[in-house]
């Protein structure tokens, strides 16, 4: 039976298709250089995780599994609110179809802000990390679960090629494996599980041990307070990727910094 997860991909693969028709490699690797330098992602954490907890925030309008979070959805003032409350870094979700995400939204709310962005959508092809770059992008995710080992691979030497940060998405103990092959030592254990959206902070605690020295670790997904990260810290983790929580928020600002400040 086919996942969420399968029925995203298969989405995907037909939409860069069509983007790839539509745009010539040469204009796309033009705006790409066009840009100014990817900012450090995975540099910007760390330094927040050294002296606290390292969050990125994202920019999170809707999702499969909880329909529209915000319909007074405005990127620029939830990325300045975002670097106000004390965000190291920020993902904007690009995704039309199931997150309701959109290119520009990344582009705004890159401009407005001086934080790094990952762009936070699905990895089929490496000419989706150029494209990344093209509209500003800082970092690219890679879904371990989404991805042959090849592909993987082939995704990331096309980040690292471009300076970007590449964020390995795992869930489980052979997908662990499976990220630590790749160079990236950013590694993000989501607590979701994208088959069938069962959220279990299990996933983050059987993971964290296995996370090499040196390695910035991640929780991601159904992180609600300060409380779940106080928690989450006792058992070394100290950065997180929280979306609804702090979208679902009236004042996103004063939310940021209660959860991080
Ligand atoms: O959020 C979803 O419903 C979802 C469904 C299928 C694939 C991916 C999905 N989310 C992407 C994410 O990784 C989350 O947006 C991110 O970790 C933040 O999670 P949360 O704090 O729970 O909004």
């Amino acid at each position: 039976m086919s996942t969420m997860l399968d029925t995203i991909l298969e989405t995907k693969r037909d939409e860069v298709a069509a983007r790839k028709a539509a745009n010539s490699l040469s204009d796309v690797q033009a705006l790409a250089m066009a840009q100014t330098p990817p900012r450090g992602f995975r540099a910007a954490l760390d330094a927040k995780a050294a002296s606290g907890y390292g969050l990125i925030a994202e920019v999170k309008k809707a999702s499969p599994s909880r329909g529209l979070i915000r319909t007074d959805f405005n990127p620029v003032s939830h990325a300045r609110d975002y670097q106000a409350g004390g965000a190291a870094c920020l993902s904007v979700l690009t995704d039309l179809t199931y997150f309701q995400g959109h290119e520009s939204y990344l582009v705004a709310a890159r401009a407005a802000v001086t934080l790094p962005v990952i762009r936070k959508d699905f990895m089929v092809d490496p000419w989706q990390v150029l494209e990344s770059r093209a509209i500003g992008a800082d970092a690219i995710l890679i879904i371990v679960a989404a991805l042959e080992d090849a592909q993987m691979a082939e995704i990331e030497d096309a980040a690292i090629g471009l300076d970007m940060d590449v964020l390995v998405e795992v869930h489980d103990e052979a997908e662990m494996e499976r990220a630590l092959a790749l160079q990236s030592r950013l590694i993000g254990v989501n607590n979701r599980n994208l088959k069938d959206f069962s959220v279990s902070f299990d996933r983050t605690y059987e993971l964290v041990g296995r996370a090499p020295q040196g390695c910035t670790f991640v929780a991601e997904s159904g992180l609600t307070s300060r409380e779940d990260l106080d928690a989450m810290a006792e058992r070394g983790v100290r950065c997180f990727l929280i979306g609804e929580a702090l979208m679902r928020q009236a004042d996103i600002e004063a939310a940021t910094r209660a959860m991080v400040g």
